[in-house]
């Protein structure tokens, strides 16, 4: 390639930017700390550099570099900025606003961690590697889980950054999706975390009858009350019993061979009860021909987080009917939801 040719200085620039795109996630993360989205939003209207500085309450030596940071975060989508060069918000830093019920700054907080962050570095290492099943075990000497177990500040982060994302999907499937609840008894919902989802159940379906089933540490001080109940236990050695199993971004943490074990545990568990009944899952069903570019993107990144951190994958709807067969089920039905994620409903 000719050094001074179009195509050279565009290969130049697409390396640059890639190389660089943590700056664009680190700025992010620094805006969510810094609550610039809140402080934007409380204004109530376009903001000034000069509020907005004021307004975050930083060192007063340091405002003049708000601007460049505000810089990045414009050209990345996060804000906008007018004429006179005031700042508004956009979709996306709506997302960030911590007075908003549905927000995903803990996905930012969990995603951006250094702990998880560290196991990407040594995923080359990793390619060359013999003896661990995981990048995450490779930087941290222990899996995903018992590090969420023992660093008690790593596991609270993930525990709030899935209730988060539970709080939005419980909205949408008492509402939207309830008829997948309608005419059950009882419901267990295994790797339910603290419980969002199934307590959002609990309350619009008061005579079904909902278990929350995680592992001890993440269970212990819930409280069970009416009909929901918090059991800790290992998915793998034991589910209770029940009408129907939820699995709501469970699948996704496992490999095939985890995965089958899993569900053969659910049949048992729903053949147990009435000799019926059914598996719900909620997760990606990944779409390579989905002419939404973020979209496809966030499911391949997605992807490759789940390999660094857990051996596990996303997967195609060939792939997760592979499971369900192998597993020793008869069909499934999926419902694509409104964001890349879809219910799948899985039969004996
Ligand atoms: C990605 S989170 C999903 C949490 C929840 N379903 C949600 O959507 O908010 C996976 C959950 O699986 C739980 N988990 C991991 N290993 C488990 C095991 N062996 N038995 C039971 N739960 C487990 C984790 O503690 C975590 O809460
Ligand atoms: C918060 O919304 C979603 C989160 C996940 C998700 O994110 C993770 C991030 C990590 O840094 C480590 C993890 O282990 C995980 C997960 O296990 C996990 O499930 C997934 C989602 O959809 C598939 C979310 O919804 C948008």
């Amino acid at each position: 390639m000719e050094v001074q040719s179009v195509e050279f200085c565009k290969a130049q620039a697409h390396i640059w930017n890639q190389v660089f795109s943590f700056t664009t996630c680190a700025s992010l993360k620094c805006a969510v700390q810094l609550g610039i989205a809140d402080a934007i939003d409380d204004h109530g209207k376009p903001m000034s550099l000069f509020y907005l500085t004021k307004a975050l309450q930083i060192n007063p030596s340091k405002a003049p570099y708000i601007q460049r940071l505000m810089g990045i975060l414009v050209n990345s989508g996060f804000f906008s900025q007018d004429k006179l060069s005031y700042y508004s918000l956009t979709p996306s830093s709506r997302l960030l606003l911590k007075k908003e019920e549905l927000n995903l700054r803990g996905a930012v907080e969990i995603m951006l961690d250094p702990a998880e962050l560290k196991a990407w570095s040594s995923l080359s290492d990793w390619f060359k590697d013999e003896k661990c099943r995981t990048t995450f075990e490779m930087a941290h000497g222990k899996n995903f889980w018992d590090f969420c177990a023992e660093e008690s500040i790593h596991g609270e982060i993930f525990n709030r950054a899935m209730s988060t994302d539970s709080q939005l999907i419980s909205k949408l499937l008492v509402t939207e999706y309830k008829f997948l609840f309608e005419g059950l008894t009882s419901l267990v919902d295994i790797g339910g975390g603290t419980g969002t989802i199934a307590k959002a159940i609990a309350k619009s379906f008061p005579k079904l009858k909902c278990t929350v089933f995680d592992l001890p540490h993440v269970v212990a001080n819930l409280e069970s009350k009416e009909n929901l109940e918090f059991v800790g236990g290992d998915m793998f050695e034991r589910i209770p019993n029940a009408n129907a199993i939820l699995l709501k971004i469970v699948l996704h943490n496992w490999n095939d061979e985890d995965c089958m074990k899993i569900l053969k545990k659910c049949k048992e568990a729903i053949l147990g009860k009435e000799k019926s009944g059914k598996v719900i899952i909620i997760d990606i069903v990944m779409d390579s021909k989905k002419e939404d570019y973020e979209s496809l993107q966030a499911q391949i990144s997605m992807d490759l987080q789940m390999m660094v951190l857990l051996d596990a994958k996303e997967r195609r709807e060939k792939e997760w009917a592979i499971l369900f067969q192998k597993s020793g089920f008869s069909g499934y039905k999926i419902f694509s939801m409104f964001d890349y994620r879809s219910i799948i409903e899985v039969y004996p």
